[in-house]
This record gives C-alpha cells, structure tokens and sequence, in this order.
C-alpha cells in the first residue's frame, strides 16, 4: 500500500490514553476535514444543475432556436429557451428534494465508532474522526479510518477489499520499532474486524488513507437492479422510436421542399416531447417518497434503488434471534451431568465469557447478567476467539492454584471434542456410548422445552502452557450446561402472517439447532413443511438444492457460508429474495441477497450490506416495506404507461400529419408547450394512491407488458387524432392557426385527462386519484383550453377557437376516454402477459 509511512504521519500526534481533548478536536477537524471519502461527496448544485443541460436533444434543440433568432424569429428563441429551463428546474428542483430527503435519513443510521475524548468513551458517527482519535474496535465493526495499533487481542481483519486476499489477516502491535512494515501494526479504512478486540490510534483519514487513495475505482456502485435495467430497456425502446420519427418528419419535409429550419425544430419538438424526460425524476421523487414514508416507520432505507426489489421479493430469509425471538435471553439454569444445578458450571460460564474478548453474543450478556462473580483471583492467559464454523470459544485462565482452557459453544461441537465428564463428586469419568447417550437425551429434552443450550467444558493445563491454540480443543472434559430462555416475540405471529397474506414466503436461516428452531416455530404457529440442517446441506448438490429449496421453510445450524449459499440457491430458483439479519454471520447473505435489511443495533459489516436499516428490530414493518416498495413500482408504472400509450400516439400522430398537411400540425413552440403542461400534470404521479388489490401481491417490472399496452393504445389516441384533423378542417373550416390551436386544445387535454382510465384497472370511478394528481392533470387540460384565447395566445401562434369547437372537444374528450376504459378492460382480461419472474437481479 502506498502513501507516506504511517509512522511518520503519527509523529506529533500527541495521543494519551484518555483521548483528544475537545479543542484539540475542533483544530484538527479544521485542518483536516471530515474523514469521508470525495466520491461520497456531491458536486456543487449549479454543476449539477448544469449538468442537466448537457443533452443532446436539448442542446441541438436551443442550437436550432437560436439559428432561427438569428434569421428574425426572437420569439420562438425565447419561447424554446423559457421552456427548456423550467422543464430542467422542474426536474432538478423535485429531484433534489426527493435526494435530499433520502441523504438526511441515510444519516441517521450512518455507521459510528467507539472513541475515547476527554476521558470518556461515546460513540461517534465515523465522519467526525480526526487523526489522533483513539478508537476501540471490536468483531463486526467496519475500520474507520487508517489506524496503528496501540493494543490488540487475537484481531483479525478481512483485507479483502484492499487487497484481495480472501483469508483473514492477522493484526497485532508491533514488537520494537525496527522492521514493523506497514501492514502488521496497522489496519485500513474499509476493511473489517472478523474476531478480536483492539485498541487503536486514527492515522489518516478520507482521502488520505489507503482506501481514499484508490479512489473511486473500489467505491464501485452497486450493480443495477432489474427494475433499474427495465427502465434503461424502457429507454432504448423509446429512443429508437423516436430517431426514427424524427427522420421521417425530416425526410417528408425536406421532400416537399418545406423551410428546414423549422422543420427541424419540428421534429426536435417532437423528439423533446417523445422523450419520457421526467422519468428520472419520477423515479426518485416516488423512491424518496416511499422511503419517507418508511422513516415514519423507523425503517431507513440507505439504498432507494431497492425499493423496487423489495416491491417484487417473494421469500423473506430471516435469521432468529431477535427477529422470531425477544432479543432478551435469559440464563435460567446452570446444570451439571446428573441434572442437578451447579455452581462450578456456572462459575466457568462466567470465566469463559468474562474474559472472552471476540465477539459478546446476547448468550454472553445472559451469563454476564445472571448474577455477578468475584473472579479477581483469575487472570486471563490466552483465548481461542469464537468464529461460527467451530461454534465455541474457548479461554485459557489461571489463578493461584489451577490453569485451565474453559471451552463453551454449541453441544454438538463440544461433545465432539470431549473425552471425559464430571461426575457428581468432581470424579473425571469416561465418556462412553452410555454416558453420551444420557447427555444427548438432557440436551434433546432442554431443546424439546424451547431451551437454548450451550455446553462447558474444561481442560487442565501445565504451567508451561502460555498459549491457547485450536489444537487445545480436545480431550475435553464435558462439565454442564448453562439453560437459555429466549422467548418467541409476541407480535412476530402477526407479522409472519401479514406477510404471508401478502404473498411473501418467510425462511428461517439460524446457526441454531434443530429442536430449539421447531420449538420456535411451534409457539409462533409457523408451519414447517421442510427442514435442512447443515450437515445435510452440507452434502447436497447445487441442482439438489435449488430443486428442494423452494419447500425449504427452516434451515437450521447453518454456517455464514451457507447461509449465502441458501440465498443464492433460492435466487437461482427464480424468487426474489430478501434476507434479514443483524450479526457478521449475516454479512454475506444480506450481500447477496436482492433486499438487505439489518438493524440500527447489527454489526457494522451487516449494516453496511444491508438496503435497509430497521431501528428497531421488527419484522411487523417489513410487512409495511414491502407494501411501500410494491407502490412504488406501480407509481413508475403508471408514468410509464401514460407516456408509452396517450404521449406516443400523440407524437405519432404529428408525424403523420405532417405527410398530408400543407403547413406544420403544431408549431414548435407548440409542441413544447404542450410537452410542458403534459410534463406538469405528470408531476404528481409520485403521490398518486394505489389500490388495496395492487398491492396484494408481489409486482414485477415487465416490459413486454408495456410494449403491448403502447401498441394498443397508441393507435386508439391516434384514430382520435385523426377525427379531430378531420373535424377541424371540414367541420370548422379550419386555417393553419385554427387547425394547430385546436389540434393543442384537444391532444393535450385527452392526454392529460387519460390517467385517470390508466392510473387504475379497476373501473376509473372505483379508485379514486391523490387530490395533487387530480389538480395537476385538470388543471393542465384547463390551461390549454383557454390560454388560446388570453393574451398570451398570440406569443404562441394561437388564436381563439369557435364557440363549437369547445362542445366538440367535450364530446371527443368523453368518447376518448370511454373507448380507452373498453380498451384497457379488454387489454388487461386478454392481452397482458401472466405474471413473469423473468426479472430477478443477479449479482
Ligand atoms: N458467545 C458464544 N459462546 C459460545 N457459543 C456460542 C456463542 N454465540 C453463539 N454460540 C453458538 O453458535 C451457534 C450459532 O450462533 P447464533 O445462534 O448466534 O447464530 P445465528 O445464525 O445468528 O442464529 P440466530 O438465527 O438465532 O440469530 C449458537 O447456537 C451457539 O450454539
Ligand atoms: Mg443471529
């Protein structure tokens, strides 16, 4: 890793053991900066405004304006110039809001360190670190910054992401100051501790640090999601229709040897109204929207994107502690081999977790809490930390009289390991097939009772032993059990319910075993159709698993490892898979999943995987998500629908009147006109109600749907088109000015008009809009229909329609819409594609 030597770096960073002092603080905050990296931070607002213009279509659109300014149009100039700013503000200003809302609420579950300032110790959000801060950090946590050492047990790293390496790096303080290297003493903003505790001193950050250095090459956003990949498909789609328009308007003008100049903005006009130019902002402000509406409900979404795949996710993998279980596990019993309750079980649960240094599980905190223990006469010699493959930790203590490697951790694994038990009197006996069978019938009955179970095991050691290593975990003597209570949570039969009536089918992922997961989903009412533990899973194929792993509702003694493989495996089945977990062995599985979710409380690791943050840790809110994400998509879907139907026959229509009509349909300006009040109306989709129905079941983006709704409907606005073409020059004798006002009147307000048919597929009058949708679209249809005759109808080329043309405008917005509401019915019954799971994302 390159940069400056951190040694040099740390020379005259004063650290003492009880931290920086407030001032001290304050100065090096200014001289350095906040510890975040440059590609997190946003360019400044008028480069990003800017940025907006750097469209094609835009800017040959105001090339072209500005040509025909300078050949005497001024008006038209201006008028294209106005429009094209208050479209781009439009967009720039709702898309910014709806940015700045999701920004502010991704800080409130932004990552925090445990730093010592002013003698204490308080946990601070990482951005807010300065070189010289003195961190703690333990198992789960992610590296804040570039650190060195200044005390470490047993730490582990996962450097993967600097370097690599996929194994574990060992970390420890250098001995000496000579021939340390960089690498040993010193561990790396985003890397992260696998096990182990360390205490460590910030030595550079943001930018400055190895990470930063690398810039944004390892920053890389994530892959898109399918919805994310459908919208981009949705916009090539439209792209090729509308090159191809715009040659045929150019071609059919330059054939009839019309003025080319605006002929071009013509067809420019057309492109600028084909394109679906909100749909950026339509998809942020509903995402945004929807992720406000979550943070009501304590639920943060740090990734918008995903609401979309939460909308679609069909299986929800969970873990169990915490989520299906009160988080509050109880010690209740501490038993020896005759069943009886035992003190010196006890006292070694306590050692074991007192001096365990790695990871505390909430099963640590039971002992911990139980009851307090004077073990000043011991003192803590070495440890093997826990890891979720051995499923134990085991520590090597002394006091005066004895050395022992005290060993707690799941029965199976322990047993395994043990050769010996004590017996009643403290008599070291053999464990043989009866004494086992004996064991294996305590646990079994414990576990049958709901109880969690770990077992204490010990070994004597010699003096001259200074060090605990894996190999020490055997010839065991198998001591007791310490008795878990970890009740099932009363509102998680209510919450697996909601989900199940939504269509979302929930797993359960646990390390833990068997007996104790049934027992679980037994008060929870949960049915369990089929098990797989991990030992079976284990020796199961890839294509064996994917096979059965639909009728799968319970995993149990699972590794981290296979908990991926179970979420991969389910993906790979074609189901859209959420995964929710809060601990390191969850890290991965939420990673691979296609909707995260961890809690505020989690492991840094599984919180930064993670698309969504609870904080607090309930399943009943997923329930709520899910609906949340589902309208989203349908919201999208609607902006969609709109613009692929009533929009395109539109446009499409204007094309073709430019092959019979001696002068131009609409008029640039026109045209831009148009696409503005279109594009004002379809502003408040995002807010738009959907209905109970649409929501009941998991929703797919499906573009083959859209694409046969767009060659549907398309054409039924157009014939429309066509009867007003006809109406307008052998009903009212229409000139060119009369014939494009009218054609602006009538394309606009059954265009606008039209998403209250599309909106729902329910009849129209039995759902009804969001007020702001209802205002904005009629609202728009009004404006058009009398600006012509205002003051400003001239400036536009308009000029007042007859008194006639107004009823025949109703009769034609009436008929307009009956004819699409027959349309859409018969379109949903017989035309639409069944449901696919054709867009399941891949990562
Ligand atoms: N601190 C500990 N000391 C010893 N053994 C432990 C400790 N923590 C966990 N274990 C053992 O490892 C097993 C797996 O850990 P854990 O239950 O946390 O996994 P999990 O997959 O997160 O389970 P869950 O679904 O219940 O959250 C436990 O059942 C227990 O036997
Ligand atoms: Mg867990």
């Amino acid at each position: 890793m390159s940069g400056p030597p951190i040694a040099t770096v740390l020379d005259g960073l004063a650290t003492t053991a009880a931290g920086l002092g407030a001032g001290e603080v304050a100065i090096r905050q200014r001289r350095h900066g906040p510890n975040r990296l440059q590609v997190h931070r946003r360019k400044p607002l008028i480069l990003q405004f800017l940025g907006r213009f750097a469209n094609p279509l835009v800017l040959i659109l105001l090339f072209a304006s500005g040509m025909s300014a300078a050949t005497g149009n001024v008006a038209s100039f201006v008028i294209v110039t106005v429009m094209v700013v208050l479209s781009i503000t439009l967009d720039f200003v709702q898309g910014l809001r709806a940015d700045n809302a999701v920004d502010a609420l991704r800080m409130t579950v932004a990552l925090r360190a445990q730093v010592l300032r002013d003698g204490g110790e308080i946990a601070l959000p990482v951005d807010q670190l300065v070189p010289g801060d003195v961190v703690r950090l333990a198992a789960g946590d992610l590296v804040p910054a570039d650190c060195r050492l200044i005390e470490a047990r047993d730490l582990y790293v996962d450097q993967a992401m600097l370097t690599g390496e996929s194994y574990p790096a060992e970390k420890a303080v250098a001995v000496g100051a000579a021939g340390t290297g960089e690498a040993v003493d010193t561990v790396f903003m985003g890397t992260s501790v696998i096990s182990g505790s360390a205490l460590v001193v910030v030595c550079r950050i943001g930018d400055d640090t190895a990470f930063g250095r690398l810039g944004a090459s390892l920053t890389s956003l994530p892959p898109p999601t399918a919805f994310e990949i459908g919208i981009r498909h949705f916009g090539y789609l439209i792209l090729q229709l509308t090159v191809f328009l715009v040659l045929f308007v150019v071609v059919v003008n330059v054939a009839f040897a019309r003025p080319w100049l605006e002929s071009l903005m013509f067809a420019l006009a057309l492109a600028v109204g084909l394109t679906p130019e909100l749909l950026p902002m339509i998809v942020t402000v509903t995402l945004s929207r929807g992720a406000v509406r979550l943070a009501a409900r304590r639920v943060i979404v740090k990734r918008v994107a995903a609401m979309h795949n939460l909308g679609a996710m069909d299986v929800l993998c969970t873990d169990k502690t915490g989520t299906l279980t009160e988080a509050r596990i109880a010690l209740v019993r501490h038993l020896d081999f005759t069943g009886a309750e035992s003190e010196r079980v006890f006292r070694l649960a306590f050692l074991n977790s007192r001096f365990e240094s790695g990871l505390k599980s909430p099963l640590d905190d039971a002992i911990l809490g139980y009851r307090d223990l004077d073990v000043s006469g011991w003192t803590k010699i070495d440890e093997v930390p826990f890891d979720f493959e051995r499923r134990r930790v085991s520590v090597l203590v002394a006091d005066a009289e004895e050395r022992l490697l005290v060993v707690k951790g799941a029965p199976e694994d322990v047993l395994r390991q043990s050769t010996t038990y004590e017996g009643a009197d403290g008599a070291i006996l053999p464990l043989d097939a009866a004494a086992r069978a004996t064991l294996d019938a305590q646990f079994a009955a414990l576990g049958e009772d709901g109880f969690r179970v770990l077992a204490i095991a010990s070994r004597a050691m010699g003096p001259e032993h200074v060090s605990a290593a894996l190999s020490d975990e055997s010839a065991l003597v198998f001591t007791g059990w310490a008795v878990f209570l970890d009740p099932p949570k009363a509102s998680a039969t209510a919450a697996l319910k909601a989900l199940h009536d939504v269509g979302v089918a929930v797993k359960i992922l646990t390390g833990d075993n068997e007996r104790v997961t049934r027992h679980v989903c037994g008060e929870l009412g949960l049915p369990i159709r089929d098990l797989v533990t991990g030992d079976e899973l284990q020796a199961m194929s890839e294509a064996g698993l994917r096979a059965r792993v639909g009728k799968v509702d319970v995993f149990c003694r699972v590794t981290p490892q296979q908990k991926e493989r179970v979420l991969l495996a389910c993906k790979a089945s074609g189901r859209v898979v959420g995964y929710l977990g809060d601990g390191i062995n969850d890290a991965s599985a939420i990673h691979a999943s296609d909707v995260g979710i961890s809690v505020d409380s989690g492991a840094d690791v599984a919180k930064e995987a993670a698309d969504l943050v609870l904080l607090d840790h309930d399943l009943s809110v997923i329930h709520e998500a899910v609906i949340e994400g589902r309208r989203t998509v349908h919201n999208v879907t609607k902006y969609i629908l709109m613009g692929s139907s009533s929009n395109f026959g539109n446009m499409f229509s204007m094309a073709g009147a430019a092959l019979f009509l001696p002068f131009l349909p609409m008029l640039p300006t026109q045209v831009l006109l148009n696409n503005l009040l279109y594009d004002a109306s379809e502003a408040g989709v995002p807010f738009d109600d959907v209905e109970d129905e649409a929501l009941r079941a998991p929703v797919h983006w499906d573009l083959t749907l859209i694409r046969r709704f767009m060659l549907v409907l398309g054409p039924v606005s157009s014939v429309f088109d066509f009867l007003t073409f006809y109406a307008l020059i052998h009903l009212f004798g229409a000139d060119e000015a009369l014939f494009q006002t009218g054609w602006f009147i009538e394309s606009l307000a059954t265009q606008v008009l039209v998403v209250f048919v599309i909106r729902t597929r329910k009849r129209p009058w039995a759902s009804r809009p969001a007020a702001i949708l209802a205002v904005l679209s009629i609202g728009a249809a009004v404006i058009g229909a009398v600006l012509p005759s205002t003051p400003l109808g001239p400036f536009f080329g308009f000029v007042a329609p007859p008194a006639g043309f107004y009823l025949f405008l109703g009769v034609a917005v009436v008929s307009y819409l009956t004819l699409v509401e027959v349309v859409k019915q018969a379109f949903y019954r017989w035309l639409a594609p069944k449901v696919t799971r054709s867009w399941v994302r891949r990562r």
